[in-house]
């Protein structure tokens, strides 16, 4: 079985894949992020570094996936699907040439196609996505405390955090790799709440149940 859990910075993607795969018994696949030598670099210089930073995680998602590839049953902390949302939203902020969006865009083409998913062979199973608003994505990223991603740090901030939302709801509708859905990040407090927790689990189980990948 794999999951592979969707959303915004901040909207509980690791702490939900942690939960996911200990009640599924299966491993999780977190994205490189507190090892990234490349996403402090970004933040200080986005127009210098969205390129990088965009190989950087393209490269290490398709080493996580490829991984991932080889157990049976997997959680994965946000989708390949995802980056281009993000570096196609950076290159119209002016932060990537045409040319990168054009080299970019073909690398991952080309990447795409050796992943299992293009043959249809491994699609994933479920893609669970995290849904929050503007104020709960500005708590969670306080709380979570990353430096270079509080606002105090760079007044533009709250800007790219707003326009990133904006982008994900029609990503999220376009969606169709596999069977998807939303989980309300707003109401379920599943990281402190036993009882909210038990809630999402029990909508996952549900719909896993209903496409027949849980008995
Ligand atoms: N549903 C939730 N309710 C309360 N706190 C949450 C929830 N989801 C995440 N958090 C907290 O928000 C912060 C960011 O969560 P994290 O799982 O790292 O998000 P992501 O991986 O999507 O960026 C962490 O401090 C986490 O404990
Ligand atoms: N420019 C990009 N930034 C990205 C991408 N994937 C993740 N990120 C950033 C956003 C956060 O600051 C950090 C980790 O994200 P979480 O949602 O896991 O907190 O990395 C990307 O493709 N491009």
């Amino acid at each position: 079985m794999m999951i592979v859990l969707s959303g915004a910075i901040g909207a509980g993607k690791s702490s939900l894949a942690t939960i996911l795969s200990e009640h599924l018994g299966t491993e999780a696949f977190y994205e490189q992020v507190d090892n990234n030598p490349v996403l402090p670099l970004f933040y200080k210089d986005p127009k210098k570094y969205a390129f990088l930073l965009q190989i950087y995680f393209l490269n290490k998602r398709f080493e996580s996936i490829k991984k991932a590839m080889v157990q049976d049953n997997n959680v994965l902390d946000r989708s390949i699907y995802e980056d281009s949302l993000f570096f196609h939203m950076n290159a119209d902020m002016g932060r990537a040439t045409p040319q990168e969006v054009k080299v970019y865009d073909e690398l991952l083409a080309n990447m795409m196609q050796e992943l299992p998913y293009a043959a249809a062979k491994k699609a994933p199973d479920l893609l669970v996505h995290l849904d929050i608003s503007y104020d709960t994505m500005l708590h969670r990223i306080e709380k979570r405390g990353r430096s270079y991603e509080q606002p105090e740090q760079d007044p533009s901030l709250p800007e790219y955090y707003q326009q990133l939302l904006a982008r994900y709801d029609g990503w999220y509708d376009d969606y169709d790799y596999s069977p998807k859905m939303k989980i309300d990040g707003d109401k379920y407090d599943f990281v402190e709440n036993p009882e909210d927790r038990q809630k999402v689990l029990d909508l996952i189980d549900e719909q896993l149940r209903a496409r027949g990948t849980l008995k």
